[in-house]
């Protein structure tokens, strides 16, 4: 169904397995964040190739009607390795080259389940987050707790004070797409809000409003 509204995002980066998983709810989960994405007509950055939840996705999104760029690294690009890839696809020299492509082509990141991948290339969105790079949402889509391990990790790190509380609300997580979505969305508009009152402030409450958001 065709939501009526646009999305606040144009283009979002989605992680994901290059395998499918053993169980069909990760392959429906991509179906159904593929489906959401056309339905806000966002479009799709991903890493290229049709191999496992990526080719899922991919078809998805472009048969929507949506725009979809795949970045692959050289070594990546034969077909036997990753598949033909949908949309547009976009050759780089490395790994970090097509990170660096894909977190500045999108507005946001949502990792779906996946592997060491996967779980390096989100981590490293995190990290940059963390580290003011860039002001991006970043979701993990729980699929039936797939990343309940990882969100618990991530608890443990505040709890032995090795990651900032603050810092620990980087990373959004959802069990389905469009929960997810919706959560991010709001934590953009949030973030602009903030962002608005903090430079261009609202005439007679500016100064008490600057306080109590700089100081939340
Ligand atoms: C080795 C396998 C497939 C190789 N094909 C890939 N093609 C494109 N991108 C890939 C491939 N493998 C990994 N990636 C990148 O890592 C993420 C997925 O890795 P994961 O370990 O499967 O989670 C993905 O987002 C790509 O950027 C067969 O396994």
């Amino acid at each position: 169904m065709e939501s009526n509204s646009r999305s606040k995002f144009k283009i979002i980066c989605v992680f994901c397995g290059s395998n499918p998983g053993h169980r069909k709810v990760f392959s429906d989960a991509a179906i159904e964040l593929g489906n959401e994405l056309v339905s806000r007509k966002i479009d799709l950055v991903y890493g290229g190739g049709s191999v496992g939840l990526m080719g899922l996705i991919s078809q998805k999104v472009y048969e929507g009607g949506c725009h979809v760029l795949g970045v692959i690294p050289k070594a990546l690009v034969p077909i036997e390795i990753s598949g033909e890839s949908v949309g547009d696809v976009k050759i780089v020299s490395d790994m970090h080259e097509r990170k660096a492509e894909m977190a500045s082509q999108a507005d946001a990141f949502i990792a779906l389940p996946g592997g060491y991948g996967t779980m390096e290339e989100t981590l490293e969105m995190i990290t940059w987050a963390q580290l003011g790079i860039h002001k991006k949402p970043v979701g993990l889509l729980n699929v039936e707790g797939y990343y309940n391990s990882l969100l618990t990790l991530f608890d443990n790190g505040v709890e032995e004070g090795f990651i900032k509380p603050g810092a620990r609300d980087i990373v959004l997580a959802a069990p389905t797409a469009r929960e997810l979505l919706s959560k991010m969305e709001v934590l953009t508009l949030a973030n602009f809000l903030y962002l608005f009152v903090m430079f261009k402030g609202i005439p007679r409450f500016n100064h008490s409003l600057r306080l109590v958001l700089f100081f939340h």
